[in-house]
């Protein structure tokens, strides 16, 4: 029989029920289930409770046994519904059928003598030694359960294992001559291919004889386009891994991350997605880099993709050379700069320098070499400190990342200018890898020219081949020497070719897309991450660094269609596309001997038109009509932040327009959204930059004073909208 519990057991509840407990006295806990011992305390003292009352109030004995066998049955119902061993079926109801038993007897005889007092301690001992007895084997019943539920995942899986053992020992065997033993099969979390770890015959094969024959064993295993078997070596000489993809992961188009947390360029930056559908970060600390793309492969968005990663890390600062008028570099500029070439609310652009004509790429490299120098003089202190002889880049002495686009086409150039600057590239790679100086270059084709250099063969170990399908300069075996069965068919989408780094074998992978409102998010989002160029650094810089942002020296940004849209842009009759005075400015002569120049900058001019607009949308539709009335909003240049279907942007726009003549900022906009939309500061300002460079918004005031206002409200507007 079963007495209710006291719970003395609750020394670590909260305040609250200790200061109830302490008014109303100990807590009944009718709930509480028992152990071995309270269970025989609890039926024991229940039977001499019941027992000696019964006995003084005269009750009649047959009572105490209806009720022990009520509970016997009770508890055995329960114990049944519960699944419980027949075992402890037992055990619980003989316990309240000899408590029972004892309580009658004791009932009748009378409770308080030895006899009664001794049996009843003997059946108490006799209840918590078998209650032990059966609790264990209970536990034991329980585990054994787990433990047949896991066998029999494991003999699902094991037999989907090992078919594909099988198949792939037969496959081998068939293909390649060699007959290995499956030591293991690992199917990948993603869902889109396997792993098989093989050991490899005596008699000296090696883990390539079957990484030659990779396209052979593909057909063999009938694998979707895209998908490969790559093998490469195993845990020892003996031993090959063999990655066989299953699922094509290079067709879909991903876009980038929006995860914009910070990284490090030692902790590696994310560059696409594996077939396997995993990141493939490369380490570029020590590493320079060689993206190959062919016209139309996605070279200008992976150069993008690999600008975000620098732009999220905290200890780089990247310069770009772009002398194809700068475009790798702009979209990670417009959002910063102001039409007047300030900053707009001390934004800082998502790269740290942007070079764009052949004397400013000579003016960057030159600062970069002399920092360099300067750094291997000035820290050696450092060095000594941290015994070692490179240099421990961090956010204080941030890493220069030098992105040259079409850098690789430069170093081959036998145009005078243009070899001198490949001397410099070549020098900074020479001697800035120690000091946190590397460099990403770009080439249209993986060809003999650009591999021939042994300073990229030997420094560029970071490879990607972006191949679009294009086989014509494409030569795998030289990008990635070492490397079999890579074959440019296995990728023929946008986007979607072949990377190696010293920590991840060649193998297909797929860049991310992205687009210029993403380019626009993250320069706001990481805009207050960027490190500055150390002391010691910037001195060696000097003012050719100091004044690279000098309104002067970026006019041609502004002019280039991603600053503001100034007036009467569309003087060349483009209808809304790209404002290229800058470019105009330098414009050849239109007679004489120069007529030849001239027709190919207008060509140039053209192309360039045409590619920007392809790439960023902005040339007008047919049909498409100019606004009626109202602002120039969007009627050229980039609207690179449209996003209609942003709630938060729409709510900041619909607080500016709230805010009336006197204006809002940034702050107050992004307190606004705060709550519901947990917009930062930084995001609004590129909204706000964004609505003033289409008309949207109007600035008005400068540096604190600095506000915006809605262009309906804007002075001179009459108030319209
Ligand atoms: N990672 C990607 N995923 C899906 N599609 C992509 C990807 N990258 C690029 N594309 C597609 O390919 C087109 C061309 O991309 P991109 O301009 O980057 O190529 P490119 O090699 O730089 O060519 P060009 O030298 O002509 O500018 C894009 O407009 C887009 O449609």
């Amino acid at each position: 029989m079963s007495a209710p519990t006291v719970n003395l057991n609750k020394p670590k509840t909260s305040k609250n029920r200790r200061s109830k407990k302490a008014d109303g006295g100990p807590v009944w806990d009718w709930a509480a289930g028992h152990g071995p011992v309270t269970g025989a305390l609890s039926a024991t003292t229940g039977a001499f409770a019941v027992a000696t009352t019964g006995a003084a109030v005269g009750m009649p004995p047959t009572w105490a046994l209806a009720v022990g066998a009520a509970g016997a049955i009770g508890h055995t119902i329960t114990s049944l519904r519960d699944k419980l061993a027949a075992r402890t079926v037992s055990m619980r109801a003989a316990s309240w059928l000899l408590g029972a038993g004892w309580t009658t007897w004791a009932m009748t005889t009378g409770p308080l003598s030895w006899t009664a007092l001794g049996s009843l301690a003997t059946l108490g001992v006799g209840i918590g030694a078998s209650a032990r007895a059966t609790l264990l084997h209970e536990e034991a019943r329980e585990l054994e359960a787990l433990a047949a539920a896991e066998r029999q995942v494991a003999r699902e899986l094991s037999a989907e294992r090992r078919q594909i053992a099988a198949e792939w020992v037969d496959r081998i065997q068939r293909v390649c001559g060699v007959t290995v033993r499956v030591v293991a099969v690992e199917m990948w979390p993603t869902a889109t291919g396997f792993t098989i770890d093989a050991e490899l015959p005596t008699g000296g094969v090696t883990y390539d004889k079957i990484a030659r024959e990779s396209a052979r064993l593909s057909g063999d295993a009938k694998l979707p386009h895209g998908c490969t078997a790559t093998a490469s070596p195993g845990i020892h000489q003996g031993r090959v891994l063999i990655d066989v993809t299953t699922v094509n992961v290079l067709v879909e188009e991903r876009t980038y991350p929006t995860d914009y947390s910070p990284l490090s360029v030692l902790s590696g930056l994310p560059w696409g997605l594996r077939t396997n559908g995993e990141e493939v970060r490369v380490y570029l600390r020590e590493q320079c880099a060689l993206v190959v793309g062919p016209t139309g492969s996605g070279k200008t968005n992976m150069v993008h993709t690999i600008l975000a990663g620098f732009a999220r890390a905290t200890d780089v600062l990247t310069w770009v050379i772009d002398l194809n008028a700068g475009s790798a570099g702009l979209p990670w500029v417009g959002p910063a700069l102001a039409g007047d070439g300030s900053f707009v609310d001390g934004m800082r652009p998502g790269v740290d320098w942007l070079a764009s004509t052949h004397d400013e790429a000579v003016r960057m490299l030159d600062t970069a070499i002399a920092v360099m120098k300067e750094r291997k003089r000035a820290y050696q202190d450092l060095l000594a400190k941290h015994n070692t002889d490179l240099l421990p880049v961090n956010s204080k002495i941030p890493q220069i990342e030098l992105v040259v686009d079409e850098g690789a086409e430069i170093l081959v150039s036998n145009d005078r200018a243009t070899r001198k600057l490949a001397e410099k590239i070549l020098e900074f790679i020479r001697i800035a890898r120690a000091m946190g100086g590397r460099t990403v270059l770009t080439a249209l084709g993986a060809t003999g020219s650009v591999l021939g250099n042994l300073m990229i063969r030997r420094e560029a170990k970071v490879r990607a081949a972006l191949t679009g399908g294009e086989t014509e300069g494409m030569d795998l075996s030289k990008m990635f020497p070492g490397t079999r069965g890579l074959r440019v068919d296995q990728a023929p989408y946008k986007g979607a070719g072949f990377m190696g780094t010293p920590e991840s074998p060649a193998a297909l992978f797929k860049a991310w897309r992205i687009l210029p409102n993403q380019i626009r998010d993250i320069t706001a989002a990481t805009s207050d991450r960027h490190p500055t160029l150390d002391a010691k650094s910037a001195r060696a810089a000097g003012e050719t660094y100091a004044r690279r942002w000098d309104p002067e020296r970026t006019a041609w940004m502004r002019d280039s269609g991603f600053g503001p849209v100034p007036a009467g842009r569309d003087e060349q009759g483009s209808g809304g596309g790209l404002n290229l005075s800058a470019l105009r400015g330098e414009r050849p002569p239109t007679s004489g001997p120069d007529e030849n120049a001239r027709r190919e900058w207008d060509e140039l001019t053209a192309k360039f038109r045409a590619e920007i607009d392809a790439q960023f949308g902005t040339a007008p539709s047919p049909g498409d009509e100019p606004p009626a009335e109202g602002p120039p909003v969007s009627s050229g240049g980039l609207n690179l932040s449209a996003n209609e279907d942003n709630p938060a942007r729409d709510a900041a726009l619909a607080l500016l327009l709230a805010a009336g003549p006197d204006g809002t900022g940034a702050s107050a906009i992004a307190r606004g959204l705060a709550e519901e939309y947990g917009t930062t500061r930084q995001t609004v300002v590129g909204w706000l930059k964004s609505w003033t460079d289409d008309g949207t918004a109007v600035r008005v005031g400068t540096g604190t004073k600095a506000r915006y206002v809605h262009h309906r409200h804007a002075p001179g507007s009459g108030g319209q909208g």
